[in-house]
């Protein structure tokens, strides 16, 4: 089941490993080692304190939690957040605050964002002249339209 193992380094005592509140969850919660408040449209880069090693080609990517942003309000900005499998600093999550009208507080314990690790290719890219055809092409952007039977 979990062959996988990451090591985890707690760059303060008091930090905390990440939370799996359930044995089959995807996202393990991160937990902040920081007092903070977020003002309203506000963000914060927030640290857990902890460092760790993801192994070569996977990669951890910081989620919001839903709890949170449909209470709250409070996301993750640049969600989800890359954790590069060399990185080795503090783990840190940038929250953000989209409530026009309250603050957000943040204690030190607090379950902040999820952590999902992923197996994640490493591909080298290359310079093309053509690329091969597709049945969208060049579509994008809303070119199917917004209903379901692709009109307006
Ligand atoms: O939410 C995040 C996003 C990134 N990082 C750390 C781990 C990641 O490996 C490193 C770099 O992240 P990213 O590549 O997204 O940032 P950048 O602005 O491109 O910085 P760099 O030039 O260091 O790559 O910062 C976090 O701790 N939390
Ligand atoms: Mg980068």
């Amino acid at each position: 089941m979990n062959e996988l193992s990451i090591a985890v380094r707690k760059l303060d005592p008091n930090a905390q490993l990440p939370v799996r509140a359930h044995h089959d969850d995807a996202g393990a919660d991160l937990i902040s080692n920081e007092d903070c408040v977020i003002a309203p449209g506000g963000r914060a880069l927030v640290g857990t304190g902890i460092a760790i090693e993801i192994p070569h080609g996977y990669a951890g990517f910081v989620h919001p939690r839903s709890g949170l942003a449909a209470r709250e309000g409070l996301t993750v900005l640049n969600a989800p957040g890359t954790i590069d499998a060399g990185y080795r600093g503090e783990v840190k999550v940038i929250l953000h605050n989209t409530d026009p009208d309250s603050s957000v507080t943040i204690n030190v314990g607090d379950r902040i964002a999820q952590l999902v690790i992923q197996q994640v290719s490493l591909p080298r890219f290359e310079d093309a002249e053509s690329l091969s055809s597709s049945a969208r092409e060049a579509g994008g952007f809303g070119s199917t339209g917004r209903n379901r039977k692709g009109e307006n």
